[in-house]
């Protein structure tokens, strides 16, 4: 700062300030904040994700030498659109778990602020609109708000933040939702994304530590100016409908954050042991992972305090897990996709997406929607697509399930179509995670093992042989004896009969046969990925249209209701498998047959 001003008047009074660049734009600022310190800075605190006071550098700042500040969440009806896609009128793009997770963090964020002496300032509308108009209603000198990378925040704030420096107004922008900026990791790594986690964890350095509170938080003016602000609403205000649905455990906010932080890392054993392969995907009434994602997803935590206090936690052990398995390592595989997604073009789709394998998946909406609505007949994936809907979150092999088979592995849906359904159902939804995650899945792009595919039935059997996940999420198998309790079709009619449950009518037979489907999902990869060889990794669309139709002349679609069912199976029902054994129909085709277990998910994966 010394240095600052001291250059500043040197390059004053020598008349340089025009002649040098950087020096002209350190006089603009050093003007600027001398500007404000004589005016009394007014700052506006545009919060958006980062609903938290702690390690805020954005807050933090608005808060300096500030007379007042003006904390404001912007509702933006863009989130709300009603959803042509969705299954009951009344659903909403965002689905009631996210946006009731939303306005608890609202509502704490508000009570934090409050605690301060301060309160958070709500209004309705389209930000590129209403914070131009608060800039000059409340005679701003200073807009904060976090760096946001999806493409929607992008190009919204680069609207905001030339209205605002066209009027004179100081924007400061810092990065802190992510660990690393994803522009310098990109710069790093010599102007393109790193595309392996290995590539990535090389220029990544070590991140920055996180920042204090503000101590003091300047209220904002007593006058308003007659800017209408309107109380954090209810979901029913919103328009959501039918709440009488299940709602998620997980309630938003920082403090929940922090007490669910302090309560993850508290046990140090299970912090040093942690290895995200090993987790139980059914332990649902006590998650074998944190939990933080939609806490990290709002910034109602920050990725920064969660790094610093796990290293915290690692330097008082001798023995600790290493990425990319380890807690850490998952934290990094957050940072992998944020920077994957920043620097790649259209990473959100297919078409025109250049690290995007071109696949002829099928536009199925009734494949689709069984998956969706959790009506495929297979209750391992239904009970996981029901628990997304009620709690907005499953576990992340749950999800590694559910994706595997809508795609690659049964169904062979698009994964844009899946990664929507993510989008809207999950509470911790990501722009850079999840399109990421669907790209790995599907085996579109990171991963390209497509033959290693999760079996429907044996795959959660080694967790929980009872069944009782999906005998909690399913409550009309809650009566089917364990032994059919993941191929329910199989179970003779007495059984049925006396479990309640007749297969057909109380629960859906199975969309399709997994031994059937599987075959095939393969031989579709493969012939899409010899494509993709021999095009030199860019097939023209007609050719991939003419892959597409020559495979569904191929695998002529087999449906329950079309009458050419996959038969019921001939064969007696399989012996439970014990916990960690695995399963013979898993086994991928091929020479050296590879066993379940060595399955290795996303972040086990060295490549
Ligand atoms: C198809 C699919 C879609 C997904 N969509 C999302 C999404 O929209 N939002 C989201 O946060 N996660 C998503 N994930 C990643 C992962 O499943 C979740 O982050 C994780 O299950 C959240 O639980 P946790 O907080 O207990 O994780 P922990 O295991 O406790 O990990 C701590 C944190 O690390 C990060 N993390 C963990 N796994 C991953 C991963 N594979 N990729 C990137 N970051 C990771 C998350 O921020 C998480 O909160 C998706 C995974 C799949 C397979």
């Amino acid at each position: 700062m010394v240095v600052e001003t001291r250059l500043f008047a040197q390059s004053f009074f020598s008349g340089k300030l025009l002649s040098n660049q950087p020096l002209a734009k350190l006089v603009r600022r050093q003007y600027r904040s001398v500007h404000c310190a004589m005016q009394q800075k007014k700052s506006l605190m545009w919060f958006r994700k980062g609903l938290r006071l702690h390690d805020n550098p954005a807050l933090l700042r608005a808060c300096q030498g500030a007379s007042h500040v003006y904390p404001v969440f912007v509702l933006d009806p863009w989130f709300l659109a009603p959803d042509p896609t969705a299954p009951s009128p009344g659903s909403k793009v965002a689905g009631v778990n996210r946006i009731r997770f939303l306005l608890q963090s609202l509502e704490n964020l508000d009570a934090n602020l409050r605690q301060h002496g301060s309160r958070l300032l709500l209004l309705h509308g389209n930000p590129a609109t209403v914070i131009p108009a608060l800039l000059t209603k409340w005679q701003i000198n200073e807009l904060c708000y976090e760096f946001d990378t999806e493409p929607y925040a992008q190009s919204r704030d680069a609207e905001i933040k030339k209205l605002a420096s066209k009027s004179g107004v100081e924007v400061f922008s810092p990065v802190s939702h992510t660990l690393f900026n994803p522009v310098d990791t990109i710069q790093k790594n010599g102007g393109t994304a790193p595309l392996t986690y290995q590539a990535f964890c090389k220029v990544i350095g070590t991140p920055p530590a996180p920042v204090a509170a503000p101590s003091q938080i300047p209220s904002p003016s007593e006058d308003l100016n007659n800017v209408e602000i309107v109380a954090i609403p209810t979901l029913e205000d919103l328009g959501y409908i039918n709440l009488d649905e299940e709602f998620s455990p997980h309630p938003g906010g920082e403090t929940e954050a922090l007490r669910r932080l302090d309560d993850s890392l508290a046990d140090q054993k299970w912090v040093c042991d942690f290895e995200k392969p090993k987790g139980d995907p059914t332990a649902f009434m006590k998650p074998a992972t944190t939990v933080l994602s939609p806490y990290l997803k709002f910034g109602c935590l920050s990725c920064r305090l969660f790094y610093q206090r796990l290293q915290a936690v690692y330097s008082q052990s001798k023995k600790y897990s290493k990425p990319p398995v380890s807690l850490e390592g998952q934290l990094l595989w957050r940072e992998f996709f944020y920077t994957a997604g920043y620097g790649t073009q259209n990473f959100d789709r297919m078409q025109g997406n250049p690290i995007c394998k071109q696949i002829p998946w099928k536009d199925d909406d009734g494949l689709l929607s069984a998956w969706r609505d959790g009506r495929t007949g297979h209750p391992w994936i239904d009970a996981a697509m029901v628990q997304l809907r009620k709690w907005g979150w499953m576990h992340h092999l749950a999800r590694h399930a559910v994706a595997c088979y809508l795609t690659r592995g049964d169904l062979f849906v698009y994964w844009e179509r899946g990664r929507d359904v993510f989008d809207r159902l999950l509470i911790d939804s990501d722009w850079a995670i999840n399109n990421g995650n669907w790209l790995w899945l599907s085996a579109s792009a990171f991963f390209h093992q497509y033959h290693r595919i999760y079996s429907p039935v044996t795959f959660a059997k080694k967790y929980d042989p009872d069944g009782r996940y999906v005998k909690h999420f399913l409550p009309v198998l809650k009566d089917m004896p364990k032994q059919y309790i993941y191929e329910p079709w199989t179970a003779p009619l007495a059984v049925q009969k006396k479990a309640n449950c007749i297969i057909g009518v109380d629960y859906p037979r199975p969309i399709v046969d997994h031994a059937i489907a599987n075959k095939e999902c393969r031989e579709r990869m493969g012939q899409a990925y010899a494509l993709s060889k021999e095009a030199g990794g860019h097939p023209k669309q007609e050719q991939v249209d003419e892959l597409h139709d020559r495979l569904e002349a191929q695998f002529p679609v087999v449906r329950p209701e079309s009458g050419n069912a996959p038969a019921p199976p001939k064969r007696a029902p399989r012996k439970a498998v014990k916990k960690g054994a695995s399963s013979p129909k898993e086994e991928p085709s091929g020479k050296r047959q590879r066993k379940l277990t060595d399955y290795k998910p996303a972040q086990a994966k060295k490549k």
